[in-house]
Parts: C-alpha cells; sequence; structure tokens
C-alpha cells in the first residue's frame, strides 16, 4: 500500500475542508452537529486523503530501481489481476477493478511490486478509466523503455450502479498496447490469452 499521506491539503486547510464537509451534511438534510455526525467531517477528510494519495506520488520514481543481472530474460513479463479503487472524475464515484499489466524488457527489469504501485497511484486520483490504463502504459514506456508495454484494466463504475443509469454487472474494458504489442498480432495475442486465461475476476 501507499504510504499514508502527512501532510497535503494543497492550500486548503483542514477546518475548511471540514466546514465544506459540513455544508454537503446540512444540504442534504441533516444535522453535522448530532452524535452521529460530529466526527464525520474529519473522517470524511481522512477518507479522501486516502482516496486521494496518489497526487502526491511520482509513479516514475517507482520505476526508476531496476535490475540488469537476468541473464539475457528478454520474454514477456506479465502482472495479472492487479486490484485497484478509483474514482471517477465526473460523479466522485468509486471505480472498482482489476488491471493486467504487461512489458517485455530490454535487458532491464522492474520489482513487480513497482507495477502494482504505479496502478496505485493512478488510481489514487480522480480518473476515467480510458486515461488510467494510458496513464499506467505511459509511464512504463517512457521509464523502462522496454519492447513494448500492454496494459488491460476491466472496472466496475458505481456512477452507472448506484445512480444514473442504475446497471449492475457491467463492466468497462479498457486496453493500451505499445510497442511490440502493437506491431505484432502474436504478442498481442499471447498477452490476450493470459488475460483471458486469468479467472481473478
Ligand atoms: N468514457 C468514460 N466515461 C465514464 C467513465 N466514468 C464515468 N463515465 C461516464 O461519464 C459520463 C458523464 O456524462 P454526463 O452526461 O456529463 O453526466 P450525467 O448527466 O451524470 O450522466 P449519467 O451518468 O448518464 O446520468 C457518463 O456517461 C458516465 O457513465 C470512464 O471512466 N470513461
Ligand atoms: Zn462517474
Amino acid at each position: 500500500m501507499i504510504h499514508k499521506l502527512e501532510t497535503g491539503g494543497h492550500g486548503v486547510s483542514d477546518p475548511e475542508v471540514e466546514e465544506a464537509f459540513r455544508t454537503v451534511l446540512r444540504w442534504i438534510g441533516e444535522d453535522p452537529e448530532r452524535d452521529g455526525l460530529r466526527e464525520t467531517p474529519n473522517r470524511l477528510k481522512r477518507a479522501f486523503r486516502e482516496y486521494f494519495a496518489g497526487y502526491d506520488e511520482d509513479p516514475e520514481q517507482v520505476l526508476r530501481k531496476t535490475f540488469s543481472e537476468v541473464d539475457g530474460y528478454d520474454e514477456m513479463i506479465v502482472l495479472r489481476g492487479v486490484t485497484f479503487e478509483s474514482h471517477c472524475e465526473h460523479h466522485v464515484a468509486p471505480i472498482i477493478g482489476r488491471a493486467w499489466v504487461g512489458y517485455i524488457p530490454d535487458k532491464r527489469v522492474v520489482g513487480i511490486s513497482k507495477l502494482a504501485r504505479v496502478v496505485e497511484i493512478f488510481a489514487k486520483r480522480l480518473q476515467i478509466q480510458e486515461r488510467l490504463t494510458a496513464q499506467i502504459a505511459n509511464t512504463i514506456e517512457d521509464v523502462l523503455k522496454p519492447q513494448g508495454v500492454a496494459v488491460v484494466v476491466k472496472a466496475a463504475h458505481h456512477c452507472m450502479i448506484s445512480r444514473g443509469v442504475h446497471k449492475r454487472g457491467a463492466d468497462l474494458v479498457t486496453s493500451r498496447m505499445l510497442g511490440v504489442f502493437r506491431d505484432s498480432p502474436v504478442t498481442r495475442g499471447e498477452f490476450l490469452s493470459l488475460v483471458n486465461a486469468d479467472r481473478t475476476e
């Protein structure tokens, strides 16, 4: 897990954000001073700090530590079924899903947890799924300069479940293929068969 932020706020003080949450509670018809709600603005602030911890983390930095003693390993590396929780930028509703992250290295490999950390950092920002998918792939491409990168993301969007069109069970699938995954149908096919064989969903 990403460490909890100790500072943050980005120019907004703790009392200011708690007052904003109190205003929302009043707006829905609640009494923010009643016993059960008195600490809720503070809890909401701490929850938001966790949901959006990705703004104060640098995903490129996470990938900078690499290993080169891999005896010429140049096959596909795939981390499957990385769980994440994000929030959509339109409704601030949860996006709950998994990511499959693959790459074919060029001399250097990265610790596998770092791939999951990159997913985590971009997920913990306001997102749309297409951008989340592209950001994960582009960052791996930019820092590791591998032969190729492939990312598939599948997620349920709670703005389509608990509000709006009210559709449970529909998930959105997005992908971004770079380098050999884009150019070679065989390589892409091998990656997608590893994604499709994964029953962790
Ligand atoms: N492409 C894409 N759309 C998303 C994502 N998350 C939420 N949306 C959609 O963003 C759209 C925002 O549409 P608007 O019409 O501006 O908002 P709205 O009136 O609340 O729309 P409804 O959800 O249909 O009630 C909705 O269709 C959402 O389903 C995402 O990750 N990618
Ligand atoms: Zn939404």
